[in-house]
């Protein structure tokens, strides 16, 4: 991956308010022969919640994994135009990931496994403490500090995977497809819990999902993805006068949202070669 060092702090005189992330022409073909991603482009301002939509096989993941450091591009660039680069192109502690599975170590008690990130810095626990037990305050997990995974259901072990992500306080939290495993009422819980903390942190979110719903509740811009080969197409904002609770879940605002998204989905399905 080709990344371009900025300078962290903009020139005198230059209030331009930089992107937190840009990706510039990237295109990735896996080692199979497939194309996952072409000419894909797409610039994250900071404080933005962006859902990347898209029918399966549209290089939603493949693109979340690219600005993650995870995978390489075959062509193209991701850039940091706000951050300071570290010696493998990324951000240096400016970036989480959320995966599908909560991934939590099952001999590792809670606070243990939201523990990880920072002890893999040299934090020490007594350090630590503190900050972690407010952000489990944050996911409400608080008097679970103690507990083992297999004492949590599926929801309060996706808020221990959050809470772990959001430890070492990044700018950027990548989720993908976070809460497609958790049952309706577990997953709209979340979805506020998500957006309370976009709201009390000022996080910038770029969330993979396959839901119209959850993408129409969450996001304030909304990327529609084509497959084969993925890019993007269509990049919308999601403004609403409404604030994102259960009232806006059944107002007519919201069902307009939904109508948007769902036929820009439709659009970019409509438009794939069988
Ligand atoms: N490691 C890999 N090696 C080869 N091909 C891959 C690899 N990872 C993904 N692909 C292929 O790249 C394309 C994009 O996959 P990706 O998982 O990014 O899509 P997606 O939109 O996230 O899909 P889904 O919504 O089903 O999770 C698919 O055709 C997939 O089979």
């Amino acid at each position: 991956m080709t990344t371009s060092q900025a300078p962290l702090i903009p020139a005198p005189g230059d209030t331009r308010r930089r992107p937190l992330v840009v990706m510039r022409s990237v295109s990735k073909m896996f080692s199979s022969g497939t194309l996952a991603l072409s000419d894909m482009s797409l610039t994250v301002e900071p404080g933005e919640f962006v859902s990347l939509l898209g029918p399966s096989g549209c290089g939603k993941s493949t693109a979340l994994r690219i600005i993650a450091g995870l995978g390489d591009t075959t062509t193209g660039t991701i850039d940091w135009p706000s951050s300071r680069i570290n010696s493998k192109g990324l951000p240096e502690g400016d970036i989480s990931f959320v995966f599908q599975e909560p991934t939590l170590m099952p001999w590792q008690t809670v606070f243990g496994n939201v523990y990880l990130p920072l002890k893999l810095r040299g934090v020490s626990k007594s350090a630590a403490r503190d900050e972690i037990m407010e952000t489990l305050e944050t996911v409400g997990l608080k008097d679970f500090a103690g507990a083992y995974p297999r004492e949590l259901s599926g929801g309060m072990k996706m808020r221990v995977s959050i809470a772990r992500a959001l430890a070492t306080k990044p700018k950027l939290l990548l989720m993908d497809e976070p809460f497609a495993a958790l049952d309706e009422i577990t997953r709209q819980k979340l979805n506020d819990d998500v957006l309370r903390l976009w709201r009390e942190t000022g996080i910038t979110v770029i969330f993979v999902t396959h839901s119209v719903f959850e993408s129409a509740y969450l996001s304030n811009r909304i990327v529609v993805m084509k497959a084969r080969p993925g890019r993007v197409h269509a990049d919308f904002p999601l403004v609403t006068s409404l604030g994102r609770d259960a009232h806006y879940r059944t107002s007519e605002e919201y069902r307009q949202a939904c109508e948007k998204v769902s036929n820009m989905l439709l659009e970019a399905i409509g438009g794939e070669e069988h």
